[in-house]
């Protein structure tokens, strides 16, 4: 079983009278309780492919398939629905509301869902809060924190639904390296005690090395997928196909 499936997806961008290829052919199937990074240089196409997994973006060509159902088949408003219900979003500049107390971001996302009550929706934030180690910071906003803070908060925002997977885009890239570690150490934690999938963007190899799932792409194509077994990446290259050559290179 996969909690993500992407079938042979095609992604283009129209640029005035241009079009950008930005993924080429992107097959790949994600299991649950993975803990993810999709590695590559500036504009690989990573946050191209977070965004298709999110359902914030449609593919040109081809299928994905999240928690079994064909996001091509679904209108803008069971898309939102989607999203609002089973993906957690995580940002590199956090996108916290800076009006909301840190508590009231986390809960934020809770009241798109009308089925959980008010004392549901206090109960998660403080237990989310709790796992980020943030409760002594609950009433504090935004700017009254530091930026591995307000990622923590992001972290807890992005739990509160109970999402099956959270995607997080670069999530240490606008902190420093102590504090990037903290963090996903943190992502680490809670990946592994509510096994929820985790599929990250990177292009940073302390980053990867937190991984236990690796897929490299460079410029929109995947060219490797890699399992790690303890300190060791097992990693199957993928060689992207000139015309008319149909052989894979797997190592
Ligand atoms: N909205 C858009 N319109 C046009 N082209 C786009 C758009 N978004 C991305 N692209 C192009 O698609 C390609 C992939 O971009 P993407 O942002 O997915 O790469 P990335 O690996 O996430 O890069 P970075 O690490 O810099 O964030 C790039 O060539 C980029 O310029």
């Amino acid at each position: 079983m996969s909690v993500v499936r992407i079938e042979h997806v095609f992604k283009d961008y129209r640029l005035g009278e241009q079009t950008v290829q930005a993924l080429h052919d992107i097959t790949l199937a994600i299991e649950p309780g993975v803990f993810l990074a999709i590695s590559g240089p500036s504009g690989s196409g990573k946050t191209t492919l977070l965004n298709l997994i999110g359902c914030i973006d449609k593919p040109s060509s081809g299928k994905i398939y999240v928690n079994d159902q064909d996001i091509s088949l679904k209108s803008a408003n069971e898309l939102a629905d989607l999203r609002a219900r089973s993906i957690g979003f995580i940002f590199q500049t956090f996108n916290l509301l800076p009006v909301l107390s840190a508590a009231e971001n986390v809960e934020y996302p809770l009241l798109r869902c009308p089925e959980i009550s008010a004392t549901e929706r206090k109960k998660r934030v403080n237990y989310f809060l709790d796992i980020v180690g943030l409760s002594k910071f609950a009433n504090n906003r935004p700017n009254q924190l530091s930026g591995g803070q307000r990622q923590r908060v992001a972290i807890a925002r992005a739990l509160a639904i109970k999402p099956s997977i959270v995607l997080a885009d670069e999530p240490t890239a606008n902190l420093d390296k102590v504090t990037g570690r903290e963090i996903l150490r943190l992502m680490k934690q809670i990946n592994r005690y509510l096994k929820t999938t985790f599929i990250f963007s990177t292009h940073d190899q302390k980053v990867i090395d937190h991984a236990d799932r690796l897929v490299q792409m460079e410029d929109g194509y995947i060219t490797a997928f890699g399992v790690r077994n303890d300190k060791t990446w097992n990693l199957a290259r993928v060689r992207p196909l000139p015309e008319g050559d149909d052989e894979d290179d797997a190592e």
